[in-house]
């Protein structure tokens, strides 16, 4: 019996032994993210930055008796040569980054760019500095160009590996679940539904044409579900009256995402999730970053799947979001180059 018990401790630890730090870890994403983190079993050493209070949520989450280590970390130096954020960084697997103001109602994400385009670039340099194989999942928003920004510092810094950086729209997946399941009365775990493009309002596409009850949608139906999926970051804003966007639902679906990242790392197959990345699929048209289903493998980025065929609706919602998602990158882009 004690020799059975030996095996199996054994193997949870040494199958799945990753690092994981998440960078804005005392936030309204940050706290939930990590108490998800902190209770993967592939997650063995939980490091937390945040500008303040990241020990603190360290200290509480280190109570669960789960198989990791958690340390918190603040900008404050640890010793004569290095801070806080380099020690949370260093040698890490993966690094979550929901650093960074949220909306208020009335505001886009693209109003975030102001304050968020400079914490990311500046995290950004220090994890390509001390994590550069890492595999970086970046929520900040807007999304759709702060993934960029990440891309271009890595580049600046001579690391930059695409099949490592990924832009986390898993939000977008899961509300299509639940909105979709609420329509058609079914079981929200089991509904899937590719989502591709970016991360706001017009440039997300629901390829709703893919999934089997396309058909039994009324127009009406139809052009609600897209449009409540498009815009239900502005459902949350707007509930939460000024107090901030998504957290909750974020959490869940930042810590999905991250466990699938780490499932590819394992060498499970067929793990496929949409997430924004340097994509090949319209890169001639000048688009360098792109929404779809990616195979995730033990180097990250294993395969990147074409949209397929779509609706001439949802062509045409392809065209539209590809013009503001050029905008959406190249000011990303543009805002490393001209420091
Ligand atoms: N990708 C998505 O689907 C998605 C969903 C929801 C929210 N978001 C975005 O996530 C971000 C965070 O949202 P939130 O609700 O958690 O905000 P929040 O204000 O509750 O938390 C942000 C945290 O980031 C920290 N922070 C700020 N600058 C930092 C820095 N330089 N280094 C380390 N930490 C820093 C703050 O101290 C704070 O604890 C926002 O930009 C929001 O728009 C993205
Ligand atoms: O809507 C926001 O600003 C936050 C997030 O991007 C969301 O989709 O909920």
């Amino acid at each position: 019996m004690f020799s059975r018990i030996a095996k199996r401790s054994f193997s949870s630890t040494v199958i799945n032994p990753y690092k994981v730090t998440v960078l804005g870890a005392n936030g309204g994403i940050g706290q939930p993210l990590s108490l998800l983190l902190k209770l993967n079993d592939k997650v063995t050493d939980l490091r937390l930055y945040d500008l303040r209070g990241a020990k603190g949520v360290a200290a509480d989450l280190s109570h669960i008796p789960t198989n990791s280590t958690v340390k918190g970390f603040t900008p404050d130096k640890v010793d004569s040569v290095s801070n806080g954020l380099s020690h949370a960084l260093e040698g890490t697997d993966v690094v979550i980054i929901p650093a960074g103001v949220p909306r208020k109602p009335g505001m886009t994400r693209d109003d975030l760019f102001a304050i968020n385009a400079g914490i990311v670039r500046d995290l950004a340099s220090a994890a390509a500095e001390n994590a550069p194989n890492a595999a970086i999942l970046v929520i900040s928003n807007p999304v759709n160009s702060t993934v960029p920004i990440v891309a271009e510092v890595f580049k600046q810094k001579g690391v930059y590996n695409p099949k490592k950086l990924f832009g986390v729209t898993t939000l977008d997946v899961i509300r299509s679940s639940r909105f979709i399941s609420e329509i058609v009365n079914t079981d929200p775990t089991t509904e899937k539904v590719d989502v591709v493009g970016g991360h706001s309002g017009i440039t997300i596409i629901p390829l709703l044409s893919k999934t089997k009850y396309y058909k039994s949608l009324s127009d009406e139906q139809r052009e609600q579900l897209i449009h409540r999926i498009q815009f239900g970051g502005d459902e949350v804003v707007k509930a939460k009256d000024g107090a901030g966007s998504a957290t909750l639902s974020m959490a869940r679906a930042g810590a999905r995402f991250a466990d699938s990242v780490l499932r590819g790392f394992a060498g499970e197959k067929n793990v496929i999730e949409p997430t924004f990345v340097d994509s090949p699929l319209f890169k001639s048209e000048g688009i360098e970053f792109f929404a779809s289903p990616v195979t995730l493998g033990t180097n990250g980025v294993e395969q990147i799947h074409e949209v397929g065929n779509l609706s001439a609706e949802e062509q045409q919602m392809l065209e539209t979001c590809k013009e503001t998602l050029k905008k959406n990158i190249e000011k990303g882009v543009a805002f490393v180059s001209k420091k």
